[in-house]
């Protein structure tokens, strides 16, 4: 096990979208994640990198209480978005939650047809208006970079598109909301390396506009698409920093090992 050095992860991001502050998650035998502290910057992509089992994917589900799911789990600790603590039981989860996209590792379309993916989130929030529901489907299937391929059949079933395609149909799904934030969990482990290389180059144009949290175990992906790095080691973090800081001058002997060996 890993002792971190407090000063290797209080990098401090100038707007932190998300703060977390002290985070631990405990299981009924485990302490899954150890004392994160963690300012995450807005419009950049930040990687939550480390090898298997780590605590990446629990981290991010903490970030949208996704681990509410899991009754066997006890987080204390804080993280707040725009200055609300998401743990707090005060605050409402699902209007939080409006301000996160999420992209799992294998594509879910909603079994309707793609222009209904896209305009389910905005029907729910109370948007009726057909031409305006038409213009969101519209755009955030240009933004994915969907629209060309899907145009003709917009009313057919989403579940007959390619894995690559329901992925970025996901997205679009997702951004159709105006989240601020995009949370990723190894969004292309389950695609083939051209679409891959898609939804790589869609995320590094949407960083632009909103915040991405993005787990990756994939090395070179990771190098590709980050501007900060989280690096993790048995649920703690052992560096934080610019993508070219924790890459080119990694100060730890765990990560210095890590990006030998590639993984
Ligand atoms: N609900 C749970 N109950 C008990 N243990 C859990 C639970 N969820 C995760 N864990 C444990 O916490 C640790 C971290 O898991 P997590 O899925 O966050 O790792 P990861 O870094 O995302 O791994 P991978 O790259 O393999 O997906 C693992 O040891 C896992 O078994």
């Amino acid at each position: 096990m890993a002792n971190a050095e407090p000063t290797l992860h209080a990098v401090t991001a100038e707007v932190p979208v998300l703060n977390i502050r002290h985070l631990n998650v405990y299981s009924k035998n485990a302490h899954i994640l150890r004392d994160i502290n963690l300012k995450v910057p807005k419009n950049a992509i930040t990687v939550l990198l480390g090898p298997s089992g780590c605590g990446k994917t629990t981290l991010l589900k903490c970030m949208n209480r996704l681990t509410d799911l899991y009754s066997e789990l006890r987080l204390d600790g804080a993280i707040e978005i725009d200055g609300q603590d998401i743990l707090s039981e005060k605050n409402d989860i699902t209007q939080i939650r409006q301000k996160m996209g999420l992209v799992m590792q294998r594509p879910f379309p909603l079994p309707m047809s793609i222009a209904d993916n896209i305009t389910y989130g905005l029907k729910l929030k109370g948007v009726k208006n057909k031409k305006i529901l038409a213009e969101k489907v519209e755009k955030h299937l240009r933004e994915v970079a969907l629209w060309d391929e899907v145009k003709d059949r917009l009313k057919t079933s989403a579940q007959r598109l390619s894995i690559g395609q329901q992925q970025r149909l996901c997205l679009a799904r997702g951004l159709a909301v105006e989240p601020e934030i995009i949370l990723a969990d190894e969004p292309t482990s389950a695609l083939d390396p051209i679409s891959s290389r898609v939804i790589e180059e869609e995320f590094s144009k949407l960083r632009q506009d909103y915040t991405i949290i993005l787990v990756t175990h994939m090395l070179r992906q990771a190098k590709r698409l980050a501007d900060y790095v989280v690096f993790m080691y048995y649920g703690e973090i052992i560096e934080y920093g610019p993508a070219a800081e924790i890459f080119e001058n990694p100060k730890t002997d765990i990560l210095k090992e890590y990006l030998r060996v590639g993984h």
